[in-house]
């Protein structure tokens, strides 16, 4: 189990001020400022280009061309010590076709935590995490042989190996069915509750936003709000976050005119 009790307890997992980052020739987020709390999972929540990916990189510390702060558990984001704290799915599952699930797992719990006076514990947390995700009747199954949603499970238990303070996960759900996305949201909760872990997870279904404790509603490079599900629905008189996400759309879209009005003015 972590210990917590040398942070302050305000102190949050995520906190950005003023964060922006460049890609190629577009600047992809602009002037962002938020906080991810602990022990929370925070849903990234906006329609796809808007960024989602480029900040969760920049929270993990792989993207290029960021200015601004972004301090990620007390260090900035990308310090070395930060590695082990942090577990990171990308959409793309990074799994070895020709291994099996196990295998795959021994392999980067033999990087994380080597040596042979390891062996026991590294075989008790490759056996832990295949159990998170549900793999089990699946550990001798070769990668390269399961399904989608099955390859991104294994991704997902790679990255719970070492107990991670922060999970950062992108769109962990897509492609899984109705039965699986719920299983994975329990998980979620579980990591969360039970394990005090910090989740910031991105998706692009809106009724996913009603799974976390609080959301960052993004849109075009920016944070069109940073609340939870309850304040956006009462906020907006909305009766799901979809609706509030709208609302929140239509009146920026107004806003975006009167501003251009009087610019031209
Ligand atoms: N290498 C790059 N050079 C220039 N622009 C890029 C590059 N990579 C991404 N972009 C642009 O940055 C914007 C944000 O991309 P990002 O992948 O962060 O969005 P996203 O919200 O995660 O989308 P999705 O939900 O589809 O994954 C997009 O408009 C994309 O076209």
């Amino acid at each position: 189990m972590m210990n917590y009790s040398s942070r302050p307890p305000e102190e949050p997992a995520v906190h950005a001020q003023d964060l922006t980052v460049v890609r190629g020739p577009r600047t992809v987020l602009r002037g962002l400022d938020f906080t991810v709390p602990r022990g929370q999972i925070t849903g990234l929540l906006g329609p796809s280009g808007c960024g989602k990916s480029t900040l969760m990189r920049a929270v993990v510390g792989t993207q290029a061309k960021v200015t601004g702060t972004l301090d990620v558990l007390g260090s900035p984001a990308g310090h070395p010590t930060l590695r082990t704290r942090i577990g990171y799915v990308t959409q793309a599952p990074s799994v070895y076709d020709d291994l099996t699930v196990r295998q795959n797992l021994d392999y980067f719990a033999a990087i994380l935590d080597p040596g042979r006076a390891a062996a026991d514990r590294r075989h008790e947390n490759v056996t832990r995490a295949i159990a998170d995700v549900d793999l089990t009747t699946h550990a001798d199954a070769l990668a390269g042989n399961l399904s989608g949603g099955q390859r991104s499970r294994v991704s997902l238990a790679v990255a719970l190996l070492g107990t991670p303070e922060l999970l950062v996960l992108d769109e962990p759900t897509v492609g899984l069915d109705p039965v699986l996305r719920r299983d994975l949201w329990q998980l979620f909760h579980t990591l969360a509750t039970e394990r005090g872990a910090t989740l910031l997870i991105s998706s692009h279904v809106m009724d996913e936003a009603e799974r976390c404790h609080r959301l960052l509603l993004m849109r075009a490079g920016g944070i069109l709000a940073d609340d939870t599900p309850d304040a956006l629905r009462t906020r907006t008189g909305s009766d799901t976050v979809e609706a509030a996400f709208l609302h929140l759309v239509d009146e920026a879209t107004a806003a975006g005119r009167t501003n251009t009005k009087e610019t031209t003015r």
